[in-house]
């Protein structure tokens, strides 16, 4: 689907307001940036970058967009006509999908015409927004599970059908190994996953007829649904029936699923049956309304569950649903010449870090495989020990400090240019595998789901510099 019109209209409100009063080839950058942690969590997953890509760079507007646009009758004819011709001519940087991303750093950073990197904000926001919300939340959800195989099950509860779909792809980044939505399956290269409904065995005249018509029908998928009558006194005891059936006929079943009831105690209760049964490695599957609280109580608890099926509080990420992540101006191009911006607020937090930057991890080289912070630096620099780094925490206590004996990775890659797409990576399963290894980098107390610990960014003392001389002027010419 094409996205230019996924846009406020304020966004061609100031577009054309740049056209007639600005040059038009005014150059601009954006950084994409979030400020909180859904979940009171210490980061979020970068995910929906692929799909940034493939809008920007296909970025036009039709006949039929041009036509609307002059009916709104607030753009000049010109404006209009200079719209009809449009193409990318934006630069994008980004961090690779699965990045684990701290507050205040920048995601990605468009680069290009003023007016035309304007009209990205809205769908940009849009996309990095939705997807990276689902893919933090799928990765807390797998943490709880601790490796435990985790279905994704949501698209009948999705806030729409492009939510199931791309909130499929981020919950595989954040972790989920397969899903029982097709329609991402198919696109997105997924393994489809499943096991059966309610009605199937409200569909037959008992419930071991119907696990019976199933064994049949999927001799080699043997996976009942026990809690439609009674888990405990009918569901276990037919499905082992069945599978006595299908083993004699050479076939070895799947398991059993759970979905309602104290989830922890019937696994329990079930899982001796099925061994006694001499069905040890049938599997135990868990669902209903589960989410990582959920999920770690039923483990902490000692709930023999081998995998999982989760939906609506995955998809949706009901328990935090927004991830307020902005796109905020960081440098003009004047006379020729790139020029630092900042959006000051009375608010510390909200105050913007200005300049064309670079985010870069920093490993500690007695340990290198353990990132101890990042730092977020103008582009312009090197970053060589000892370091002066000053917190971009706004509430730091000892904000200064000096870092030394370190290795830093620079973070924010090349991605787009008006020439089109540079190499990035598609496979869903690669970016969730750089996913696993970034976040296994980071602290284990920056992990933890309850109360994490907050992961120190800094800002270079040149960058820090900066930011302070903007907020003075921005003080000066508040005052004329
Ligand atoms: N042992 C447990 N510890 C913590 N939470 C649990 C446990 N067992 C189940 N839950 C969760 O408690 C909630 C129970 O929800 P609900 O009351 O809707 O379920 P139910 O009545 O058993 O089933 P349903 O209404 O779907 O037939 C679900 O989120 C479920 O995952
Ligand atoms: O609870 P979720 O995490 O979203 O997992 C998916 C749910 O979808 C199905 O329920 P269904 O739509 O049949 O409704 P139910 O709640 O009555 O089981 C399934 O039986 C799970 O309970
Ligand atoms: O395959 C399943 O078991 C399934 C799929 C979607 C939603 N609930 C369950």
């Amino acid at each position: 689907m094409d996205l230019q019109m996924l846009t406020d209209l304020y966004e061609f409100s100031m577009a054309n307001g740049y056209f007639a009063t600005l040059p038009h080839e005014r150059q601009a950058r954006f950084d994409v940036f979030y400020r909180r942690v859904p979940d009171n969590g210490s980061f979020v997953v970068a995910a929906g970058l692929q799909q940034v890509v493939e809008q920007v760079n296909n970025w036009h507007f039709s006949p039929e967009n041009i036509e609307y646009l002059k009916s709104l009758k607030q753009f000049s004819p010109e404006f209009l006509d200079y719209l009809s011709q449009a193409k990318n001519r934006c630069f994008i940087k980004a961090l690779p999908e699965g990045t684990p991303v701290f507050p205040r750093e920048p995601i990605l950073s468009i680069c290009g015409p003023l007016i035309e990197a304007q009209l990205l904000e809205t769908f940009v926001l849009n996309i990095v927004n939705h997807q990276s919300l689902i893919a933090t939340k799928s990765w807390q959800i797998n943490h709880a599970a601790q490796g435990r195989p985790i279905m994704e099950f949501g698209a009948r509860r999705a806030q729409g059908p492009d939510a199931a779909t791309f909130g499929a792809r981020a919950a595989i980044i954040g972790g989920c190994t397969s899903t029982s939505n097709l329609q991402a399956a198919s696109r997105f290269n997924i393994p489809a996953a499943g096991t059966m409904a309610h009605a199937w065995v409200e569909s037959f005249p008992d419930e071991l007829s119907a696990f019976q018509a199933w064994a049949k029908v999927y001799p080699d998928k043997v996976s009942l649904l026990v809690d439609t009558y009674d888990v405990l006194k009918s569901g276990v005891p037919n499905a082992i029936r069945v599978f006595k059936q299908v083993r004699a006929q050479g076939h070895e079943p799947v398991g059993i699923r759970i979905d309602s009831g104290d989830i922890s105690q019937l696994a329990i209760a079930a899982r001796k049956m099925l061994d006694d049964a001499g069905f040890k490695d049938a599997k135990i599957t868990a669902s209903n309304a589960l989410d990582a609280h959920v999920v770690k109580s039923l483990l902490d608890e000692g709930a023999p569950i081998d995998n999982f099926g989760i939906g609506e509080r995955l998809i949706t990420s009901s328990s935090s649903p927004v991830l307020s992540g902005v796109y905020k101006l960081a440098e003009e191009k004047v006379n020729n010449q790139w020029v630092p911006t900042i959006k000051v607020s009375d608010s510390r937090e909200k105050i913007t870090i200005p300049g064309n930057k670079q985010v870069y991890r920093i490993y500690d080289n007695d340990h290198p495989e353990q990132a101890v912070a990042d730092v977020i630096a103008l582009t312009d620099e090197t970053l060589q020990a000892p370091l002066k780094v000053v917190n971009s925490n706004p509430q730091a206590t000892n904000a200064n400090k000096v870092l030394v004996n370190f290795t830093a990775q620079p973070l924010l890659q090349d991605c787009l240019t008006p020439e089109g797409p540079q190499k990035i990576e598609s496979d869903v399963f690669k970016i969730q595998q750089h996913a696993k290894e970034a976040i296994g980098q980071l602290p284990e107390a920056t992990k933890r789901l309850v109360n994490p610990d907050r992961y120190p960014v800094y800002l270079t003392a040149k960058l820090a510099k900066l930011q302070e001389e903007l907020i003075a002027r921005a003080d000066f010419a508040a005052q004329d």
